[in-house]
């Protein structure tokens, strides 16, 4: 199996705190892969060390087997990975269709309209081209973030909590989108708080618990793990209420 991301034994230290620990994950291409835990968990200083916004103090990423750990995150996103954020990082004075036409053009691509055409499509965004993406409610900002961050066919798309705001409908919608971008062979790896939303898209989850890998299988063993339970799901509302 040759996969197309992998991070090995990654550790990351702020003082004398370890946020990450001994941490690995391969995606393979194709797969859509959740990434879950508590508060604090390290969910995010991960997401920082594979897009290459922070260099690890132990380990190592591989893209297609090559060492990336010290390439920077513009080189990782010429070389078509492509990470979304918690915070909302859309050009707001920019219309949805200006968005997605940097997103293709900021390497000297050139614009490929067709593409931009059917991401606004499946992310429910035809019809709002030119509306300025400042205006956008938080459900569709945050599609319009994945119609982006997915405009340059990107193979790993990293996704930070993309389902925190949207309502069950724009829930479905991204899933179905993502689901697709798997199927065009996209790696995608999300951190996700809705742990309801994650066990239905992905077919593989770890979970991070201070610092370190608690878990890793299957939503249906995550579910059954009594240390996950314990650890996290335990303190989960029911249903993920507090995310619709
Ligand atoms: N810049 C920083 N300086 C110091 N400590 C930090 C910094 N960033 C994160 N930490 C600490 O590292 C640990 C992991 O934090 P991180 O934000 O990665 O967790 P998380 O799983 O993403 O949490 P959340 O679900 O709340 O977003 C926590 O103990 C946090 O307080």
């Amino acid at each position: 199996m040759r996969y197309v991301l992998e991070a090995e034994n990654v550790g990351v230290r702020f003082g004398g705190v370890r946020a990450l620990d001994g941490v690995g994950l391969r995606l393979a291409p194709g797969e859509v892969c959740g990434l879950i835990g508590p508060n604090g968990a390290g969910k995010t200083t991960f997401f920082d060390v594979l897009s290459g916004i922070r260099r690890p103090d132990a380990g190592r990423v591989l893209l297609y087997g090559a060492d990336i750990t010290r390439r920077s995150p513009v080189w990782r996103a010429r070389h078509k990975m492509r990470r979304t954020f918690q915070r909302q990082q859309l050009f707001g004075q920019l219309t949805v269709a200006d968005n997605l036409l940097v997103a293709q053009e900021w390497r000297r691509g050139g614009a490929d309209s067709e593409r931009s055409e059917g991401l606004l499509r499946d992310c429910g965004l035809d019809g709002l081209s030119g509306t300025y993406a400042g205006t956008l409610p938080v459900g569709r900002a945050r599609m319009l973030e994945l119609a982006r961050a997915a405009a340059d066919r990107p193979r790993v798309l990293l996704l930070d909590e993309p389902a925190s705001g949207m309502t069950a409908q724009e829930r479905e919608l991204l899933a179905a989108t993502v689901r697709r971008l798997a199927e065009d062979g996209c790696a995608v790896l999300l951190v996700e708080h809705n742990v309801a939303f994650v066990m239905e898209l992905c077919s593989r989850v770890v979970v991070l618990d201070l610092g370190s890998v608690l878990a890793e299988g299957t939503p249906e063993a995550i579910r059954a793990d009594t240390r996950v339970r314990e650890a996290y799901l335990g303190t989960q509302p029911p249903a993920q209420k507090s995310h619709t």
